[in-house]
């Protein structure tokens, strides 16, 4: 019978077991203490979690040295499986193989950042361990890797049962199920959902009901990321990077605006490159200038009518603009630093499409921009896959937190501030 294994990788003991039990009303079979929440915890967390649930324990201690010991210390605290490194030496494997035959408890050996990943599965195999998982890490899946890509080839590959992880959600385990996993590990698409007894049910139920419900999976599109995601978000995913500083939105009724920069840059009362750069822009392009101050408006009513029906879905400037009324008549969207009616001359310097600075950040034709109320945000266009992936793994924890704010913490509580604050 295949297995769902919730993972718990989360810091806080508390939050792990609330999550937890409503997890296993809602159908999990395994519990893995997830390699955070040993670290923030330790190996307590196996204990008591141990206590609370009559499940089958995992603890997943990523172990690369010492296999035995770091064996010995889960199963002591009450783990009945314990996952370490595939990519660990062979010695360390075997002392773990060792150590889960002499504490009866079962060894996972993961694929995670192993390269040559079929050899290494067969060589775990005949090194005895008991289960192969087929794991895209957290980091990775940001970056747009998907453990299913691996799993088919796995699963033929050895014997051995197979458990696979990372990112998986209701359709990426049906066809895990499909692709001959055994064992379906579930975090963030558990962990982080409003409703984690609900959740677990769904994929329990796809789970058992894989073998005959159709479909593949699909990647959830750029444009329902976006919608789901705010400028906030995308913030703390980057870690701050790409926040425009100083710009205010100062029209257009669109909640949010996401597209491609187009940049400019003038001088200081020239607004001649502005209007040039409508030339060359593509429509849903964001144009995002440079104007060299504020000092004079270097873009204004006319140019927006011009923009609108260019398909430009957006002006970012760092300078000033005139004419609002007309411009929030027009419904053109615009952050810009200030609005002043001084307009300067078109003198024609400057340039299209090079690498500017706007609010105090770089930003490059084909970076990607997100505005809503909050500001502007750049990203850079090479990370865009990874960093909406990001923004939407922060979202999905806020809104988790916002859950358990409604069922009667404070938010301190929910983020353990005060035992954060006292580590630092
Ligand atoms: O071990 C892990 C990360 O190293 C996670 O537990 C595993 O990837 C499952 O979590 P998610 O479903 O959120 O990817």
């Amino acid at each position: 019978m295949k297995k769902l294994q919730i993972a718990l990788d989360l810091l806080n003991f508390d939050r792990a077991v609330e999550i937890c039990e409503e997890a296993v009303e809602g159908g999990v079979d395994w519990i893995e203490i997830g390699t955070p929440l040993i670290k923030s915890e330790g190996r307590k967390s196996i204990k008591e979690i141990n206590s609370r649930f009559d499940k089958t324990i995992v603890a997943d201690m990523k172990t690369m040295d010492t296999g035995s010991l770091e064996v010995e210390i889960a199963t002591k605290s009450g783990a009945d499986v314990v996952a370490i490194l595939g990519a660990a030496s062979d010695s360390t494997i075997k002392e773990a193989v060792r150590s889960g035959n002499e504490f009866n408890c079962k060894i996972m050996a993961d694929l995670i950042g192993v390269r040559d990943y079929l050899e290494r599965a067969r060589e775990l195999e005949d090194l005895g361990v008991d289960f192969i998982l087929v794991h895209t890490g957290i980091d990775e899946q940001m970056a747009g890797s998907d453990p299913l890509d691996k799993l088919k080839e796995v699963e033929s590959s050895v014997d051995l049962p197979i458990a696979v992880a990372g990112g998986i959600d209701k359709s990426k385990s049906i066809k895990a199920v499909k692709s001959g996993a055994e064992i379906i590990v579930v975090g963030g698409s558990i962990t982080r959902s409003k409703d984690v007894m609900d959740s677990t049910k769904k994929i329990k139920k796809a789970i058992e009901n894989a073998s005959q419900l159709k479909g593949k999976p699909t990647k959830q599109r750029t444009r329902d990321i976006v919608e789901e995601i705010s400028t906030a978000n995308l913030s703390d995913a980057q870690h701050r990077k790409g926040v425009m500083k100083g710009l205010k939105r100062v029209s257009g009724s669109e909640s949010e605006i996401f597209g491609r920069a187009l940049t400019v840059r003038t001088i200081s009362g020239d607004w001649a490159k502005p209007l040039e750069a409508l030339e060359r822009s593509e429509e849903g392009d964001i144009l995002v200038v440079d104007a060299g101050g504020d000092e004079y408006a270097a873009w204004g009513e006319l140019a927006s009518n011009s923009a609108k029906i260019k398909g430009i879905k957006a002006l970012i400037i760092d300078g000033a603009v005139r004419d609002i009324d007309e411009i929030r008549e027009l419904d053109f969207s615009i952050w810009a630093r200030s609005i002043n009616p001084e307009a300067g001359k078109p003198k024609g310097y400057g340039e299209i499409g090079n690498k500017i600075q706007c609010g105090g950040v770089n930003v490059k034709t084909g970076d990607f921009i997100l505005a809503d109320e909050d500001g502007v945000v750049v990203v850079d266009k090479k990370d865009k896959e990874e960093m909406l992936q990001r923004a939407k793994m922060v979202k999905e924890n806020e809104d988790r937190i916002r859950e358990e704010i409604k069922q009667g913490k404070t938010l301190s509580e929910v983020l353990s501030l005060k035992e954060w604050e006292k580590e630092r």
